[in-house]
C-alpha cells in the first residue's frame, strides 16, 4: 500500500496539554469531508467510509470534551447530499440511530447534549425517531452540546429567517426598518448557540458548501488535507493550537 504523505501531524505540538485553557474556541464547526475517497483509496465501499467516519466523530466528541469545548456541530448530512445514489442515501439515513445504539449511553454518561440543525421535512421517519429520542435523554445535560447538521443548507436557512421576519413585518409585528442583525439570527436554527470560532474542514477541499454561512462570518477557518475517517484527537489538538496561534491574546481582549 503506498503511503500517503497527507495526514502527518504537523510540526506543531498536538498534545491537550500544550494547549491553552485561557482561549480555547467555545463552538467548533467541524465538515466531515472525504469519507469516499478514503474508501476509495482502499478499495472499500463508500459506506465503509462513512462507517469509518462515524469513529473519527466518536474521536472528535472525546477531543473536544477532554478541552472543555462547549459548543461542536458537525455537518453530516447537506441539502444537496439528496443529489447522491439512493442506496448511498438510504445507508446515511441509518446512520443516525447505528451512532446513536453504539454512543447514546457513553454521551449521556459524559453529560453531552444532542441538539440537530436542519430541515426535519424529508429525513425518514426512522431517522428522527432515533435523534428526537436522542435530544429528549440528553436535554438536560449541561457539558458538550453536540450538534448534528443533517439535511442542512444555510441559503435555506436564512431563507427561512427572511420569510419570518417578512411575515412578521407584514403583519404589522415589526418595523423593516428596525430590523437587526440580532433579529435575523435569533430566527436562525442556531439561535441561542455562539457562532463558531473555529471551523475544521478535512480532505483539502477550501470551501464553505453552504454550511452556516452568516455564522461563520468571523470563524478561523483551518483546513487539513487529510481525509475525515482519518481525523484524530490529536488532529482536534492540533487545529486548536493554530486557532490558539491566530488570536493570541497577551491576557487582552
Ligand atoms: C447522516 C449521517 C452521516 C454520518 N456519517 C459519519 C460521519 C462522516 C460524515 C458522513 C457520514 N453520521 N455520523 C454521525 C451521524 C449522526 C447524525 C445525527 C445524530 F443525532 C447522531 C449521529 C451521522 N449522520
Amino acid at each position: 500500500m503506498f503511503e500517503r504523505i497527507r495526514g502527518r501531524i504537523g510540526s506543531r505540538s498536538a498534545e491537550p496539554e500544550a494547549l491553552s485553557p485561557d482561549n480555547l474556541p467555545q463552538h467548533v464547526a467541524i465538515i466531515m469531508d472525504g469519507n469516499g475517497r478514503w474508501a476509495k483509496e482502499r478499495g472499500l465501499p463508500r459506506a465503509a467510509g462513512h462507517r469509518s467516519g462515524m469513529k473519527a466523530v466518536k474521536r472528535a466528541v472525546r477531543a473536544a470534551n477532554r478541552l472543555g469545548i462547549r459548543f461542536l456541530t458537525l455537518y453530516a448530512f447537506s441539502t444537496e447530499n439528496w443529489k447522491r445514489p439512493k442506496a448511498e442515501v438510504d445507508f446515511l439515513m441509518r446512520l443516525p440511530q447505528e451512532f446513536l445504539a453504539i454512543e447514546l449511553d457513553e454521551l449521556i454518561e459524559n453529560n453531552v447534549q444532542v441538539r440537530m440543525i436542519g430541515q426535519r421535512e424529508g429525513l425518514p421517519a426512522h431517522t428522527l425517531e432515533a435523534i428526537d429520542e436522542a435530544i429528549r435523554r440528553t436535554a438536560g445535560n449541561a457539558g458538550l452540546v453536540l450538534n448534528f447538521a443533517l439535511n442542512y443548507g444555510s441559503r435555506k436557512e436564512m431563507l427561512e429567517a427572511v420569510r419570518a421576519l417578512a411575515r412578521e413585518a407584514a403583519e404589522g409585528r415589526l418595523d423593516p426598518e428596525a430590523i437587526t442583525e440580532s433579529d435575523f439570527e435569533s430566527r436562525l436554527q442556531t439561535c441561542g448557540m455562539p457562532e463558531p470560532d473555529l471551523l475544521i474542514r478535512t480532505s483539502g477541499e477550501l470551501r464553505i458548501s453552504n454550511f452556516m454561512m452568516w455564522q461563520l462570518a468571523y470563524s478561523e477557518l483551518w483546513f487539513t488535507d487529510i481525509y475525515w475517517p482519518e481525523f484524530t484527537e490529536a488532529h482536534f489538538y492540533e487545529a486548536v493550537g493554530e486557532y490558539q496561534r491566530r488570536t493570541r491574546r497577551y491576557g487582552g481582549l
